[in-house]
């Protein structure tokens, strides 16, 4: 049975009368592809990118895994193509969830005036251009009483550097809502972000690969940061994972690093390292 996902926190949303991503019991989540070249770009990735020899084990278990296309019933009711991917909330039972944008600027080397005018305004707009990255939304599950801390999208684009932080401090903390004199508790920060494989070490593990690679220009991909607060109430392990998602305005390298990206991802591990409580970041 197909339906709209319940742990979906940005992009273009499914409903009767627009077409968006759909998941089913089977564990995959179906992302129409949009009408213009983005669609058929982020298919040529996933196409290419599957078939990549040159891609490391520990760098392809950042991507979900690709299942082709599929033509059908789109969300709005239309015969429609869809990139068939493994949903990667599936396992996952209240998911506490970030989608960050990532890269100073939204578009690639091929993008028209108007596309790069209508992205220079949204980065200018959000934190993008400051800090080399955006929240795009999230969600933070507090408990089974209260649900979700979900603010709306409009809230999370009207970020501030000042919100950015005080967001990931929420994003670890028992209930977001809260704070004290300190602002919040952060509880969770030192096992989720924290640790062998928390979520600075899987965002180190993919700078060194970023550092290196010169075969793609990652424009306007976004992290996803997900993990499970019930396990840690159950005294287990908060099962923290950083995915790398959205290709739409994915070019090839021709031998340069991605340098969009990797400032991006560096200004982000440097947010991480301050929000576990080390004032001087990351040495590494
Ligand atoms: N494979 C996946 N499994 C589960 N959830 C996913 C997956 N891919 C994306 N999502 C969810 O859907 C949201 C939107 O995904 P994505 O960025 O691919 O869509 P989009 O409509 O192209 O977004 P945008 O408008 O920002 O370019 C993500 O924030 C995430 O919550
Ligand atoms: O970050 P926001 O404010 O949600 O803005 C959206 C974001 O920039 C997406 O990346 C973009 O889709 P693409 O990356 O696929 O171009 C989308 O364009 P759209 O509304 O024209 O689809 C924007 O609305």
């Amino acid at each position: 049975m197909l339906k709209i996902p319940s742990h979906q926190v940005a992009g273009h949303h499914a409903s009767s009368a627009t077409r968006g991503p759909l998941i089913d019991d089977s564990g995959r989540f179906y992302k129409p592809l949009q009408g213009d070249e983005r669609g058929s770009a982020e298919v040529t990735f996933y196409d290419q990118f599957t078939s990549n020899t040159q891609i490391p084990d520990h760098i392809r278990k950042f991507f979900p895994i690709y299942y082709g296309t599929k033509v059908m019933q789109a969300s709005d009711g239309s015969e429609h193509p869809h990139i068939v991917l493994e949903d990667l909330t599936t396992h996952r039972e209240n998911p506490t969830i970030m989608d960050i944008k990532i890269g100073s600027r939204t578009w690639g080397p091929d993008a028209s005036d108007a596309y790069i005018e209508k992205c220079m305004k949204r980065d200018r707009e959000t934190t993008t251009v400051k800090l080399g990255f955006r929240i795009s939304g999230l969600q933070i599950y507090i408990n089974e009483g209260v649900g979700y801390y979900k603010p709306t999208r409009d809230r999370v684009l009207k970020s501030s550097v000042d919100d950015v932080r005080l967001f990931f401090k929420k994003f670890v903390s028992s209930d977001p809502n809260v704070e004290s004199g300190m602002g919040p508790d952060r509880d969770l920060a030192s096992l989720v972000y924290g640790g062998p494989n928390g979520i600075l070490a899987q965002l180190l593990e993919l700078k060194a690969w970023f550092e290196d690679q010169i075969i793609y220009h990652f424009s306007a991909c976004s992290l996803l940061f997900m993990f499970e607060k019930g396990l840690v109430l159950e005294g287990g392990s908060p099962n923290a994972q950083v995915k790398i998602i959205d290709f739409a305005h994915v070019t090839e390298g021709n031998g340069v690093i991605d340098h969009n990206f990797l400032g991006g991802l560096c200004s982000l591990i440097k947010f991480i390292s301050v929000a576990i409580g080390d004032q001087n970041g990351h040495s590494q």
